[in-house]
């Protein structure tokens, strides 16, 4: 997606559901989307599955710009690209669980016709529904009939999922296995995108994409710093400055002025106090702040390693004095990273800097 904005007319007025949103997926990706409710989940993933266009930007996917698809063109490359899998599982009910499975086949036609019912039944089998192929969706089990989309949505065997709140109609043990079968699936090599509403679920898959009032919060914002709320969050992201280093180059000097906390996202960097490396640092890790709770000047001298580019992003001491009063738990975190890096240099170079 690149430059996304989807504005709706309202009775009062035009409203920016997205606001300049660009983001990319690789194949094999499996993606949570999160964020409040009216965030932009649903207008976000309407637009990758074409269900809605934007206002204006480009999204594109695997190479087909969805956007510019009329409506046939469309509904072919949904049919053979894309399976969808919506909160309230929308089966037909006058067709068996197999019917069901096999309509999209139907209506695709990619699938040969001699092989339809044979793939049907193995998708059902996957999913653990073997035992009720026959049945109608009204005589199965809530789980069951999510289980019964998700193999539906399969049925062309499309490279990408999406989900949209695939399990907040279930209790948590079926949601558990929704979301095994998402992961076997990922695993497999198809590209998943779940919008869900449960952090422990979002958690665990290999990327978290949080939307906050129409727009992407930074994700290393998010993973560092979790305890900020969402427009906290967003307003650090529309803070941040991204910087690049060369390998061996410092990016703070002991001594010097230091006036940002630093996030690292790619590379590794070396700590040093007076010469001797007392700490390395890889991405997701943060320094700076020592600098920005207790001193002006740098204790020590940070720099990216000898044989890698260093990339960080960074907030500036302005900003971030602003977000330390505004939240509380961010400042009793940082103030005990400080005290245990204090008490670790301590205890390796001792007196030499007591
Ligand atoms: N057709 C529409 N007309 C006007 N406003 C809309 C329309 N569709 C969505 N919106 C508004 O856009 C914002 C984002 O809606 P969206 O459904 O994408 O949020 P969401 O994050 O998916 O929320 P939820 O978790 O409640 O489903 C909301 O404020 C919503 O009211």
């Amino acid at each position: 997606m690149r430059n996304v904005v989807k504005t709706f007319k309202t009775p009062a007025g035009q409203f920016s559901a997205l606001k300049n949103v660009s983001l990319g997926f690789t194949t094999g990706d499996f993606a949570a989307i999160t964020g409040k409710s009216g965030s932009g989940k649903s207008t976000l993933i309407n637009m990758i599955t074409g269900i809605d266009v934007p206002s204006s930007g480009e999204v594109c996917v695997g190479g087909v710009p969805v956007h510019q698809l009329s409506e046939s063109q469309m509904a072919i490359w949904r049919g053979r690209n894309l399976g969808i899998v919506f909160q309230f599982f929308q089966l037909l009910p006058t067709l068996s669980l197999l019917e069901n499975t096999m309509l999209p086949m139907d209506i695709a036609g990619v699938i040969d016709i001699s092989e339809r019912e044979k793939r049907a039944m193995r998708l059902l089998k996957m999913v653990g529904l073997e035992s009720v192929v026959h049945k109608m969706p009204a005589a199965v089990s809530i789980g069951q009939q999510q289980a019964a989309a998700i193999a539906r949505a399969l049925a062309n065997d499309p490279p990408f999922l999406v989900a949209d709140e695939p399990t907040g109609n279930l209790d948590s043990r079926t949601a558990e296995n929704v979301f095994e079968i998402f992961e076997h699936l990922s695993s497999q090599g198809k590209t998943i995108l779940m919008i869900t509403h449960d952090p422990a679920l979002a958690q665990r898959t290999a990327r978290q994409v949080l939307l906050s009032d129409g727009e992407i919060v930074n994700p290393w914002i998010h993973k560092t710093f979790p305890m900020l709320n969402h427009a906290q969050m967003l307003s650090a992201t529309h803070q941040l400055e991204s910087l690049t280093y060369r390998a061996g180059e410092p990016i703070i000097q002991q001594g010097e002025p230091s006036d940002a906390l630093y996030i690292l996202t790619e590379g590794r960097v070396d700590v040093s106090i007076q010469g001797q490396v007392v700490a390395r640092l890889s991405p997701g890790d943060f320094f700076g702040e020592m600098e920005l709770l207790e001193e002006n000047r740098a204790v020590a001298t940070v720099r990216a390693a000898s044989d890698e580019k260093v990339e960080t992003v960074s907030l500036g001491r302005g900003f971030f004095s602003t977000l330390m009063d505004e939240a509380r738990a961010l400042r009793d975190m940082l103030t005990k990273v400080v005290r245990e890096r204090t008490a670790q240099n301590l205890a390796l170079l001792g007196s030499r800097i007591r």
